[in-house]
C-alpha cells in the first residue's frame, strides 16, 4: 500500500513543527525518516497514523485520501517507542490484543485467532513463548512480541517510531536484519523514525531527511552520501571534518597553513570546507605541517595537525608507511565541499567529485602559488 503525503503542515502554539512536508512511499518500500531530535519525525508518524490532525496538506493511502478516517480504520500498524506491553497479560493475550477487542461481527473466531497468534510467534522467532508474561523475556523478545501485536490485524503499512531504541547495540544489530526480512516476507510498506544513520542505511531503501519540521533531501542512502543536498545533510551522513577558512579569487584558503587550496566558485568571503574523513590526504615531505597519529580506523587515522600556529584534529588517510609523527607535510582535502551559511558554495566537490585527479594527482600546485601569495588573511 503506498504512502503519499502533500504539502502536511502542524503547527502548535501557531509554530509549524511539520512544515510543508510532502513526500511519495511506493508500495513495499522501507523508508526512514532520519533527523535530528526535535526535527518533526514523530510528529510526522503521528500524522500519517491518524493519531494526530494536521493544519494544511492530505494524506493518501494507496491514492484514496484518508484524512478524515480514524487511526483504527486506516488499516496500519504501528509501534511507537514507548512499546510497553500489557503486563499482567501473556504474550499471546498481547498480540491477540488488537483482534479480540474488534467488534463482534468482523471479530475472527478463537481458533483463528490462535492460529493467527502461533504464525507470528513463529514469524518472530518465538515459538513457545505464548503463554509467557513480559517479565520473562529478553528486552530484544519484548520488542518482537510488540511487533507481533502491530501486524496481528493484518496492516499493509507499518509505522516504527525508534523500536530499537532501548536495546543494546548488538541486540539492536541482529534485531534489524530480522526486522528488514519480515518486511520483505509480508510485502509490507514500512516507515521508521529513527536518528540514527546507520540504522536507516542498512534498512532503508529511501531516507528521507528531516530538519525543523521539513524533509532537507530524500533519496536512498547512496545519493544522501554521495550527493548531499546541503552541508547538513553531508555532515549528518557521515562523519567529516569542517575547515574554517575563506574563499578568495575563486579558491577556498583555509585558516590553517598548509592546507592546499580548493577551487571554489562564489563571491569571496568567510566560508568553511566539509571533507570526508577518507577525502584528506597527509603530503609528507610537501608542506611545514606536523601530524600526530592519535587513533587509528583501517586506513584511517585521528591526527593532531600542528600547522604554523594552530594545532586541529582532524582525520585523514594515513600515509604508506607512515610513522606515528608525519613531519613536513601538507594536507590535500581537495575533495571537500565549500560552504556558506548553511549553504554550498559550488565549486570542488560538486556531485562528490574534486578537482583531484581520480589517480590521486593534485592540482597543479604552480598553477595555485601566484594566486596564494597575492592574498593575505583578513
Ligand atoms: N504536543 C506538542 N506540543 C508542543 N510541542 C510539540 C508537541 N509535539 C511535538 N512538539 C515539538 O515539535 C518538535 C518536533 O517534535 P518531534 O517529537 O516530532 O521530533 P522528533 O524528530 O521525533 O524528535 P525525537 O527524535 O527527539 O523524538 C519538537 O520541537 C517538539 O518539542
Amino acid at each position: 500500500m503506498s504512502v503519499r503525503l502533500e504539502h502536511l503542515v502542524r503547527r502548535v502554539g501557531g509554530r509549524p513543527i511539520v512544515d510543508d512536508i510532502s513526500l511519495e512511499v511506493e508500495t513495499g518500500s522501507f523508508t526512514a525518516l532520519l533527523g535530528p531530535s526535535g526535527a518533526g519525525k514523530t510528529s510526522l508518524l503521528r500524522i500519517i497514523a491518524g493519531l494526530d490532525g494536521h493544519d494544511a496538506g492530505c494524506v493518501f493511502l494507496n491514492g484514496a485520501r484518508v484524512d478524515m478516517l480514524e487511526a483504527r480504520s486506516r488499516n496500519i500498524g504501528f509501534m511507537f517507542q514507548n512499546y510497553a506491553l500489557f503486563d499482567h497479560m501473556t504474550v499471546a493475550r498481547n498480540i491477540a490484543f488488537g483482534l479480540s477487542i474488534r467488534p463482534r461481527k468482523t471479530r475472527p473466531t478463537r481458533a483463528q485467532i490462535a492460529a493467527r497468534v502461533e504464525e507470528l510467534l513463529d514469524l518472530m522467532h518465538l515459538p513457545g513463548m505464548g503463554g509467557r508474561y513480559p517479565h520473562e523475556l529478553s528486552g530484544g523478545q519484548r520488542q518482537r512480541v510488540a511487533l507481533a501485536r502491530a501486524l496481528a490485524t493484518g496492516p499493509r503499512v507499518l509505522l516504527l517510531d525508534e523500536p530499537f531504541g532501548a536495546l543494546d547495540p548488538l541486540v539492536r544489530r541482529s534485531i534489524r536484519g530480522w526486522l528488514r526480512d519480515v518486511h520483505d516476507r509480508l510485502g509490507l510498506t514500512t516507515i521508521l523514525v529513527t536518528h540514527d544513520r546507520n540504522e536507516a542505511c542498512e534498512l532503508a531503501d529511501t531516507i528521507a531527511l528531516m530538519r525543523d519540521g521539513r524533509i532537507v533531501q530524500s533519496g536512498t542512502p547512496q545519493q544522501l552520501r554521495d550527493a548531499p543536498a546541503t552541508p547538513f545533510a553531508m555532515a549528518f551522513m557521515q562523519d567529516v571534518t569542517r575547515l574554517p577558512g575563506r574563499v578568495a579569487a575563486g579558491l577556498f584558503i583555509a585558516d590553517l597553513p598548509d592546507m592546499r587550496p580548493v577551487p571554489a566558485q562564489g563571491p569571496d568571503g568567510r566560508a568553511e570546507l566539509l571533507v570526508r574523513a577518507g577525502d584528506v590526504r597527509l603530503l609528507p615531505g610537501q608542506g611545514a605541517a606536523t601530524a600526530w597519529l592519535r587513533q587509528t580506523y583501517g586506513p584511517i587515522g585521528t591526527f593532531d595537525v600542528m600547522s604554523g600556529p594552530d594545532t586541529l584534529r582532524l582525520d585523514a588517510l594515513i600515509p604508506p608507511g607512515a610513522a606515528r609523527i608525519v613531519v613536513n607535510c601538507a594536507l590535500d582535502a581537495s575533495a571537500g565541499r565549500v560552504a556558506r551559511d548553511g549553504q554550498w558554495l559550488g565549486g570542488a566537490g560538486d556531485g562528490g567529485d574534486s578537482d583531484d585527479n581520480d589517480d590521486g594527482e593534485m592540482t597543479d600546485p604552480a598553477c595555485i602559488a601566484p594566486v596564494v601569495a597575492n592574498l593575505s588573511k583578513p
